[in-house]
């Protein structure tokens, strides 16, 4: 099975316009074949990211290269158990970097966010998640897990993903599709997220990992495959339906031989 593909830019904009073929040619191939672009997305620096590749002008003369936002459902990663105009909702940052600017004529993507009536009881908000998943994913398909059309993740310094984080039990969870998390070592420390076999049943998985904070951690994922590491996990499980789009700081410790320049 062809590895996972981890991919180089040298500047933010670079990144930004092959993140964006990568997430069109998925939008496309899906709307193709099922009418419906299914994305989840996680927090972190990624919404800002997104927002750049997504809101870029479309490139003229190039009928693949538009954003079909009303085919859209995003759901969310993982998230935090806040209300949803808190400063550390990862819905506040998706809305105010991408939705909040998408216009008009781009059509209006359906977003998915927790029910903040339930932020007192973690497990009730992780199983009320899951029920908007099955609504969304099982109507349609009937599925026994739901397969995301594309997942967008970030990766923390630690190699956490979601909020799946390292020596965590939430790993070894095989049934649930959203798993509810009370001590996340990154704060907040409650919080929901998607299980690892949901995240790793992705059509296509893309990564944004950017800076030298991250250099540690993908050297640990690449050149070791350190299995005790979540995003090492998803590299391992879905193999070449992962890309990574990093920077050249976050790649400073990976052997060269397993970057790429380009899509
Ligand atoms: O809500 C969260 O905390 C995230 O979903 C988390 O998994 C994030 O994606 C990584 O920590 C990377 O974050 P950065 O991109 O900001 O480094």
């Amino acid at each position: 099975m062809p590895p996972p593909n981890l991919y180089t830019f040298p500047t933010p904009s670079s990144l930004a316009t092959s993140l964006r073929a990568y997430i069109l040619s998925a939008q496309n191939a899906s709307i193709e074949r099922h009418a419906i672009f299914r994305v989840a997305v996680s927090g972190g620096s990624l919404p800002s990211t997104l927002a750049d590749a997504l809101l870029a002008p479309p490139a003229e003369g190039n009928p693949h290269d538009r954003v079909s936002f009303e085919k859209w459902e995003i759901f969310y990663a993982d998230e935090r158990a806040v209300p949803l105009d808190h400063e550390d909702s990862n819905h506040r940052l998706v809305k105010e970097n991408l939705l909040d600017k998408i216009p008009a004529e781009m059509g209006a993507p359906k977003v998915f966010p927790i029910d903040v009536s339930l932020l007192d009881d973690l497990e009730e908000l992780a199983d009320a998640y899951e029920k908007t998943l099955v609504a969304s994913f099982a109507a349609r398909d009937s599925v026994r897990i739901p397969i995301f059309d594309l997942i967008l993740l970030g990766c923390g310094p630690d190699g956490h993903t979601c909020s799946l984080f390292p020596g965590s039990p939430l790993l070894r969870e095989s049934e649930a599709w959203v798993l509810p998390i009370s001590d996340s070592p990154k704060p907040p420390p409650r919080r929901i997220t998607l299980s690892l076999p949901v995240v790793t049943h992705g059509l296509k998985i893309g990564f944004v990992a950017t800076g030298a904070g991250k250099k540690n951690a993908l050297h640990r994922i690449f050149d070791e495959e350190d299995a005790g590491l979540p995003a090492a996990l998803v590299n391992r499980l879905a193999q070449e339906r992962v890309t990574w789009f990093t920077d050249e700081a976050a790649v400073e410790e990976v052997v060269a031989t397993k970057r790429r320049g380009s899509l």
